[in-house]
């Protein structure tokens, strides 16, 4: 298997470029289940996660032709058409591999009135139920049962009805598949309580090129008035808030000025509110967002909520950069239950954080030390890629499939802005 070795130690400079969003990738290609009509998505990353829902597609019967795929180019342009759904499963062996293909659960009721999917289980970083993607769908008028580890949808006959649903916890995925079902029904369906992420705002955007009513988008009630067919559409994916994230924290550890370009500085408010706590500069430019750090890193308290809270998925990466910050600072986790898997493998490198439940207490100001760490979920990788940027030595990270799955072509990127990192073929 592939390793990543950094020499750290090295201050990045320079421009590095923000590729389009992975999860509301994951979220725009499933539209095109709804249609006959081509639907032409620009900017999709160049991510495994890309490449397991486009086969997963495939065994729908949607046809994929990928452009822009010159080996230099980051992103590029995938055209998917459905003209007539020749099976409507999606079995295990995809699932298993990329929890998001529950997200067809949703389209293919909407389009074809029956869907079956297979459970997609817990994963690394927490149980992550579909309780209520499914509840959401039943309040619409599906009926749910559940065999042989599978969840069989049907809507009734002339199609689902629509309904109200209310949800007693934010969840992205849920009101994702809820909106996709929703466009289709019959008549009008209100979600209460949904999630407000940009990448819903993507979708909700794509879903309305493509015909569909929607009020409320960015709004935690959301109001689908049901129509009868929905039509192709071009459009382009989201810049990754989460990655532009990650290498703002890559270049402050290293005390480095990067601009980030293509990235949004509307979607980033929190993430960009921790930082400056911490002692970063981050400004908007033309083209993009420019991080820089001239000063010490200072201690920050932080908690994990749904939008516009701070993102789960930065937790990761903004406490390896904590732990070269002055004070101590104390991290909450309130999205998952097991997302600090990260500890262990960033004290190894000489970082001092204890966790007690929910909280990490992150006592700064350490020296890290390179060393091999082992990758242990996506944003978890990427946590110890940052801290490799500023230890002293060399750090390698195994197990790379994780990154893989969520940032394009993570090496050249950094490469461009000074780091010392090259990926191996490993045993
Ligand atoms: C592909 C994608 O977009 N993934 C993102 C998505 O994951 P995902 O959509 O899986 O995350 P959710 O927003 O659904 O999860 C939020 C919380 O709700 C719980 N829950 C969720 C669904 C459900 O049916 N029942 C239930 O109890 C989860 O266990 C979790 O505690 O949002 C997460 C929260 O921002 C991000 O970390 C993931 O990167
Ligand atoms: C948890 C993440 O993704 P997924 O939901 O695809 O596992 C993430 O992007 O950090």
């Amino acid at each position: 298997m592939d390793k990543i070795i950094i020499e750290g130690g090295k201050r990045l400079e320079g421009s590095l470029p923000i590729s389009g969003a992975k999860n509301a990738a994951l979220t725009l290609v499933p539209c095109a289940l709804l249609t006959e009509e081509p639907v032409t998505l620009r900017n999709l990353p160049r991510l495994a996660d890309i490449d397991g829902f486009q086969h997963l597609m495939n065994q729908f019967g949607v046809s994929t032709t990928i452009a822009g795929s010159r080996p230099e180019d980051f992103g590029r342009v995938m055209t998917l058409q459905t003209p007539r759904l020749t099976n409507t499963t999606a079995p295990y062996e995809l699932v298993r591999k990329m929890r998001a293909s529950i997200l067809v659960l949703g389209p293919l009721l909407g389009r074809a009135g029956e869907a079956t999917v297979s459970l997609p289980g817990g994963c690394a970083i927490g149980n992550r139920p579909i309780d209520l993607h499914l509840k959401a769908l039943e309040a619409f008028g599906a009926t749910i049962e559940m065999t042989s580890g599978y969840v069989r949808a049907h809507a009734p006959d002339g199609g689902l009805p629509g309904g109200d649903f209310s949800f007693p916890v934010v969840s992205v995925g849920a009101t994702e598949n809820a909106l996709m079902a929703a466009v289709l029904a019959n008549g009008t369906s209100r979600l209460d309580n949904a999630a407000r992420e940009p990448e819903i705002v993507d979708l909700c955007n794509l879903l309305v090129a493509m015909g569909a009513e929607i009020e409320g988008i960015g709004e935690s009630l959301i109001t689908v008035h049901g129509v009868k067919r929905l039509h192709g559409a071009t459009y382009r994916v989201m810049p990754d808030r989460i990655e532009a994230g990650s290498y703002a924290c890559a270049a402050a550890i290293t005390g480095g000025d990067v601009t980030l370009t293509g990235a949004n500085m509307k979607d980033m408010s929190a993430t960009n509110h921790a930082l400056r706590n911490a002692g970063v500069h981050v400004e908007e430019v033309k083209g993009g967002i420019r991080v820089y750090r001239d000063g010490p890193l200072k201690a920050v308290n932080l908690s994990t909520a749904p939008f516009p809270g701070f993102p789960t998925d930065m937790q990761a990466q903004m406490m390896a950069l904590l732990a070269m910050a002055e004070g101590t600072s104390v991290l909450t986790e309130t999205i998952f239950e097991n997302r600090y898997m990260h500890v262990p493998e960033l004290n190894r490198m000489g970082a001092h954080i204890e966790t007690q439940g929910r909280t990490a207490i992150v006592h700064g100001a350490t020296m890290l030390n390179g060393a091999e760490v082992m990758a242990t979920d996506l944003r978890a990788s990427m946590s110890l890629v940052i801290a490799g940027l500023c230890a002293e030595g060399e750090t390698v990270v195994h197990r790379l499939y994780h990154l893989d799955r969520g940032y394009e072509r993570l090496e050249e990127k950094l490469s461009l802005v000074g780091a010392n990192i090259e990926r191996v073929g490993g045993d």
